[in-house]
């Protein structure tokens, strides 16, 4: 095992290490610091405040004038322009003059009613004697003092308390706000059961309701108000080296479809998977909504709606805004930040993604990250029913961003296997849409991701014909609409394979293609089935099914554990494949016995770790990696490098 130390390099860039920014001599002191913004900075000299708290430095962050300029020409800055200073000079100090504009940050010890307070720091009771005595805690805390692992036996059965998923769902906001590591620590010693509680499904029903539950504000809100000014929104943000970005416009949350700025509940729980699940520390992670309107009649008329009572902005003003936020991504965090992009609807998604692969670390999560985690589990699922990839036949109901993403990359290992051209390969995989198989007499009229897919065959309406005729052993489900796959539909499948691959992979669960049990039970047991949300064991004529969870959550945080650890600057097919192999390569004997072609969530850190180690080795490969030299067991230093929510103690 590699020692902490050994991770020096990510410590300071923000993976494993304290919470900071700073210089050298303050980054030694164990001391719950805070950075925080002032007015009027000159008070800030130094000296106690009223709660005892020391200010330790005033950091002045200058802001050129020529990047917060608030007319919309921002958008037009070249990139190389705007991000001019690089990630060193991030708030502009290096060029700090007098006309500068600046920032009165400020770096503080907390402690007293002010620690208690903060998520960060705060220990509740958890707080040792002489930490109580060190920093002014003593009567602001009953006198008993338990450790972490009490703590968490006594939030779990809090959480069982509730019968409604949402309200555990807000129990655990509620815990994230006021004891950060108390909610990792649960989080993660609880994984299978809380999953389901900070995600899908119940993530979705938060984000319809999100102006109702809407307590204190998570993450950070970009509008059209904001254009223009996007430079200073990141300013305001207290953390200073983010490495992991998640933006969503809200316009396709899950299978809900538009929740416009209440989407953001998507990009807090995805993040919290990073912590979690990849160990990426929690201060490294940003969450962002872009609000640029809603076509949610529904939200437009509620009076509790949180976002921007107006239409999607789409067109031009749409680009512009994506625009200045990329670019200003890019000059305030530098290179290395990974975007990842969720949740957008795919007439902007394919396109964004297109347009910042090549200049930015970006990544979308539903076209991408969900292709590399179904690839995982049919090259798995290969264990149970033979044969190659190759020699199966695949058809999607559902072409958008998960249907066609996932065929793209089966397409592309099928291709790298048996070294046939891409375009041959792709005539193995089919899929339909709302108007039924896409074939090429409808070419003409498809959107460009799905053209690729326009083979020769009649039309044909219905899924069950398609079914019928073209006779697929993997029948795979990303349409988000619930139910679709019927009992024709399976039996079907059933009747021409002996054991049916059927991924009901639709979010929440109200959207997934069918249930765990409609799968066992109309296919007399024989389906191999997973889905993207949660469902519970089957017993089916005397024996039980475990339904495995087929959910990007697998991939997305080691993914980005392994781009993060290695400075890697660009997302490249192969990386996916290669977390693709490794996640696959997790699946045991004895996952296989009960019928699961993925591996359980008990031991997701593990596998991040994994897959992070693949997904690194192979950037160093296509030299894609920054960080030098190469760590020489990848498996341990993703291990080492991963956040722990253990108390940390306080000098
Ligand atoms: N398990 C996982 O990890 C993931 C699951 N998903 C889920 O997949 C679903 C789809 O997401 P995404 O691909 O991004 O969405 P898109 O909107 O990009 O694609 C949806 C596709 O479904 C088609 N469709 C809609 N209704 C029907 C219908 N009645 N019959 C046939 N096809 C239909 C649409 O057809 P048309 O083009 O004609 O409108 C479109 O091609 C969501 O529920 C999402 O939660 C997404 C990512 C990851
Ligand atoms: C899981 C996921 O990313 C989705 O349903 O959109
Ligand atoms: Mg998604």
């Amino acid at each position: 095992m590699i020692s902490s130390s050994s991770c020096t390099f990510l410590s300071n860039s923000g993976l494993g290490g304290p919470s900071n920014n700073f210089s050298g001599a303050q980054r030694r002191v164990s001391g719950p610091f805070r950075v925080c913004c002032m007015a009027p900075p000159s008070n800030r000299t130094g000296g106690g405040d009223r709660n005892g708290s020391i200010v330790m430095e005033v950091e002045t962050k200058a802001t050129p004038l020529k990047e917060i300029r608030s007319d919309s020409a921002v958008a037009d800055v070249d990139d190389n322009e705007i991000s001019a200073g690089g990630p060193q000079d991030v708030y502009g100090e290096d060029r700090a003059t007098e006309d500068h504009f600046v920032t009165p940050w400020s770096v503080s010890v907390a402690s007293g009613y002010t620690l208690l307070r903060d998520p960060h720091f705060n220990k509740g009771l958890a707080f040792s004697e002489k930490e109580r005595d060190a920093h002014y805690l003593r009567g602001l805390l009953p006198p008993t003092v338990i450790p972490q692992e009490t703590q968490v036996k006594k939030m779990i059965q809090h959480i069982r308390q509730y019968q409604v998923p949402l309200q555990k769902y807000m129990a655990m906001m509620d815990l994230q706000e006021r004891n950060e590591r108390l909610f990792y620590k649960l989080l993660i010693d609880h994984v299978e059961e809380l999953l389901p509680v900070v995600y899908t499904p119940t993530v979705g029903e938060a984000c319809q309701k999100y102006g109702d539950i809407f307590m204190r504000p998570q993450g950070l809100y970009i509008s059209l108000k904001e254009k223009g000014k996007i430079l200073e929104v990141l300013r305001n943000w207290p953390e200073k080296n983010i490495q992991v970005i998640v933006v969503t416009d809200g316009e396709r949350i899950l299978g809900l479809g538009d929740l416009g700025c209440q989407g953001m509940g998507i990009p807090v729980g995805k993040l919290s998977l990073y912590t979690a699940l990849g160990g990426v520390r929690p201060s490294a992670c940003l969450p962002i909504t872009i609000d640029v309107g809603t076509n949610n009649e529904k939200l437009l008329n509620d009076e509790l709606y949180i976002g921007l009572k107006q239409r999607r902005a789409t067109g031009q003003e749409y680009a512009e805004l994506m625009h200045e936020f990329m670019s200003a991504v890019k000059t305030t965090y530098g290179e290395k930040v990974l975007i990842q992009f969720e949740d957008f609807a795919n007439h902007n998604a394919f396109d964004l993604l297109e347009k910042y692969r090549s200049t930015h670390l970006v990544f979308n999560d539903d076209i991408q990250g969900t292709a590399s985690v179904v690839l995982a589990g049919l090259v798995a699922a290969l264990k149970l029913v033979g044969g190659n990839l190759a020699d199966h036949k695949f058809l999607f109901l559902g072409a958008g961003e998960a249907g066609t993403g996932i065929a793209e990359l089966i397409a592309l290992e099928i291709s790298k296997q048996t070294n046939a051209p891409l375009e041959e390969v792709r005539k193995k995989i089919w899929l339909v849409d709302s108007k039924g198989l896409i074939v090429s007499s409808r070419k003409e009229t498809l959107q460009h991701f799905k053209k690729p897919w326009a083979h020769e065959h009649e039309p044909v309406k219905k899924l069950v014909d398609a079914v019928n005729q073209i006779k697929p052993t993997v029948l795979i489900g990303t349409s988000g609409q619930g139910r679709t796959f019927t009992k024709e539909v399976i039996e079907a499948m059933s009747s021409i394979n002996e054991k049916p691959i059927i991924l009901s992979l639709s979010n929440p669960t109200s959207q997934s293609e069918c249930t765990a049990e409609e799968a066992y039970t109309w296919s007399q047991g024989r389906a191999i089935f997973a889905s993207g949300s949660p469902f519970p064991p089957v017993e089916y004529e005397g024996k039980v099914f475990v339904p495995g969870q087929a959910n990007n959550a697998y991939i997305f945080p080691g993914f980005g554990l392994g781009l993060i650890m290695s400075g890697t600057i660009r997302v490249h097919d192969d990386l996916l494949l290669a977390a693709s192999e490794a996640l696959a390569a997790e699946v045991t004997q004895e996952n296989f016995d009960k019928g699961l072609i993925f591996p359980p969530f008990t031991n997701i850190r593990k596998i991040s770790a994994h897959i992070a180690a693949k997904v690194a080795a192979k950037a160093y490969e296509l030299g894609l990696a920054t960080r030098l030299p190469q760590p020489k067991n990848l498996a341990e230093f993703a291990e080492s490098c991963m956040y722990t929510p253990a108390y940390r103690s306080y000098r």
